[in-house]
């Protein structure tokens, strides 16, 4: 098929939660504004359905796009839109990501009805986060809190603050804002305190690697310097295994003159080791110089005694 889709009407698969409707309906809105017709395929994945684990010990990243995939698969769907957080490093066979869109705020926000930041917890204060990054980042600013696991999509999570389980939780800002909740933050992380996730805040879109007509119609949704840096940030994930069980982060940032400057860092999770920080420059044009400089730093967290995840089997 070599026709554009102006004709026929093109499907997003999406998840059913309100932010992965806002993201695909995102989508849908700026392809429409081109002149396609875009429908949309809501699905529950394997992700939303488990709740009660933490998702790393589920299977990870994963859990949210295999049935997305498995709609492009058989046709029933063009093009999955997701949360690069969420995508895992390596797809499957057969698949690509075509697109990378311009980044929301890539930070993680503190909310909580009681205290205006994390300085103002009192001492032993629980905090919801089930995101080893954020637990081991938490811990090494203060010691002294309680983590506590925190599941589910935003509303869920927000509605477990108000029963009174935790006394603040930590949460993406960028999910927030998209859904008009920004009032609910109380202050956000600089990188400096709590280096954000990879691909954090950016949204990205996964197609069928044989449909270059699809690749060739979302070009005009790219947001290169964001690819740029998310295409970094990654090359760190996938080095050092690439999934919910290891507790990374990687943030990128990119100046005017082309400078990519990456920062990661690897906590340990049994907390013998301390927190590994690294930071890295390089001048960057193409995809493949972003990814050599997160390798670069890769090696260097390995080198300071960062340690791989085990493959999932
Ligand atoms: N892990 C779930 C997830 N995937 C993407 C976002 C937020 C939006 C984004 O990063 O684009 C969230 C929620 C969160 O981490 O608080």
């Amino acid at each position: 098929m070599t026709a554009t889709h102006t004709s026929s009407s093109l499907v997003i698969a999406t998840r059913e939660s309100r932010l992965a409707l806002w993201q695909a309906e995102h989508v849908q809105a700026l392809l429409r504004a081109r002149g396609h017709q875009v429908e949309l395929l809501g699905m529950t994945t394997k992700g939303d359905q488990i709740l009660d684990r933490s998702l790393s010990k589920v299977g990870g990243k994963g859990l949210f796009v295999k049935e997305l995939e498995v709609a492009l698969e058989e046709g029933r769907a063009h093009i999955a839109v997701h949360s690069l957080k969420d995508v895992p490093m390596e797809l499957p066979e057969g698949f690509v990501l075509a697109c990378v869109m311009e980044r929301e705020d890539p930070r993680d926000a503190f909310v909580s009805p009681r205290y205006a930041s994390l300085d103002a917890l009192p001492q032993g204060a629980v905090v919801g986060t089930s995101s080893l990054r954020r637990q081991v980042l938490l811990q090494a600013l203060r010691p002294d809190l309680k983590i506590e696991p925190l599941r589910g999509n935003l509303d869920t999570r927000l509605r477990k603050l108000g029963e009174g389980q935790y006394d603040a939780i930590v949460l993406a800002a960028a999910g927030l804002k998209r859904l008009n909740m920004a009032e609910r933050i109380r202050c956000e992380f600089e990188p400096g305190s709590m280096l954000p996730a990879a691909g954090q805040g950016a949204l990205g879109i996964e197609v069928r690697s044989d449909r270059t007509d699809l690749i060739a119609a979302l070009q005009p949704l790219v947001h290169m310097p964001t690819w740029l840096r998310v295409a970094a940030e990654r090359a760190v994930s996938r080095r050092l295994g690439g999934s919910c069980s290891v507790p990374l982060a990687a943030h990128a940032l990119l100046a005017d003159d082309g400078t990519l400057t990456l920062d990661a860092a690897w906590g340990d999770i049994e907390g013998v080791q301390a927190l590994i920080q690294v930071r890295q420059q390089a001048h960057v044009t193409t995809l493949d110089q972003a990814e050599a400089l997160g390798n670069a730093v890769a090696e260097q967290l390995l080198a300071q005694g960062a340690r791989c995840a085990a493959k999932a089997e």
